[in-house]
């Protein structure tokens, strides 16, 4: 049984926490011989784990743990990816839903889509990277109140180019420069501009999302000083044809949306700052996680 799964990148601006889109870098879990414990074999660098304390493993357990299961086996497991860790591109989401999935497989648990949904937002604890990589394409979503709420969609038409620094930045440090408190006037602008974004993709306006983009009140801000290389992306995605930019998930990674036509004009500029990263022309992924040869 092999379980597949997308990267994710989020917020797209000032969809902060609640809005993400699936793209075609991935995640692959293959589930092979039964064991004496559990081993992961990956080569994804001696920080991650390759016994229990994995994200993978600790997920499989909290899931067991609520739904009252227990498996009476163990396996080796061959984990691949080729989503960069902690670049902001829902390396960890992609392991929570994956996780989920291993469960519901092993555990025969049945779970539904809004179940797996509902887990990986408690895991995870915002719905923005989890809700596309189990859906794939597009996802707005709120896990803000009692019922998680997701709406599928498609981006509208457009090519992705992403800039991947080489250098980590942790969801949690990046949360950590965040005000903890927005005043009620903030507050109002914040989901105003966020609400135009939402309408804009939803209505195919890729002009005005790529304005509300830039103008998001939530995040972007108080970041941009640990993604230094932010302003001129945004600049040369302004001046060469982009339609928009945004930090993707807590960073550092850049994303842009732009025509097809611009794409080569953009990397060339963006190529000449000779930043210390990598570029990546992605695509949107439409089908979310994947289970070959499932065992439901
Ligand atoms: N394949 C994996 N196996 C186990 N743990 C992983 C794996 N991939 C990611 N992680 C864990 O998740 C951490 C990265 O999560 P983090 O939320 O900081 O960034 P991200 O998910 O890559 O980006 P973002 O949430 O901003 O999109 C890694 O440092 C590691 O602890
Ligand atoms: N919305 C999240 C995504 C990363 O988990 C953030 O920007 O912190």
């Amino acid at each position: 049984m092999k379980i597949i799964v997308p990267a994710t990148s989020a917020n797209l601006g000032a969809g902060f926490d609640s809005i993400g889109l699936a793209v075609n870098l991935y995640l692959t879990i293959e589930v092979l011989e039964k064991a004496e414990a559990w081993r992961i074999d990956h080569d994804l660098g001696v920080n991650i784990p390759t016994d229990e304390k994995n994200l993978l493993l600790t997920t499989l357990s909290a899931v067991l743990a609520q739904k009252k299961q227990h498996l009476s086996a163990k396996y080796h497991l061959k984990m691949s990816s080729d989503i960069p860790l902690a670049r902001g591109l829902g390396s960890s989401s992609s392991v929570i839903v994956a996780g989920i999935e291993l469960a519901n497989q092993l555990a025969q648990l049945g779970l539904s889509d809004e179940e797996k949904l509902a887990l990986a937002c408690q895991i995870e604890g915002h719905p923005d990277n989890v809700a596309p990589a189990l859906y794939g394409n597009l996802v707005i979503a709120s896990s803000a109140t009692k019922e998680v709420r997701a709406i599928k969609a498609k981006l509208p038409q457009c090519k992705l180019l992403a800039f991947v620094p080489d250098k980590e930045l942790k969801t949690v440090a990046s949360r950590q420069v965040l005000p903890e408190t927005l005043s009620y006037a903030q507050a109002v602008a914040a989901s105003a501009v966020a609400n135009v974004l939402v309408a804009s993709l939803l209505s195919g306006d890729l002009v005005t999302a790529g304005q509300m983009m830039k103008e998001d009140l939530f995040h972007e801000k108080y970041r941009s000083a640990l993604v230094p290389e932010l302003a001129a992306f945004r600049e040369i995605g302004q001046t060469y044809g982009a339609y928009g930019t945004y930090l993707s998930g807590a960073g550092p990674t850049l994303m842009m949306l732009a025509p097809e036509e611009k794409i080569t004009l953009l990397l060339q500029h963006l190529s000449e700052k000779n930043w210390q990263g990598c570029f990546y022309e992605l695509e949107i992924d439409s089908k979310g996680l994947q289970v070959e040869k499932s065992l439901l």
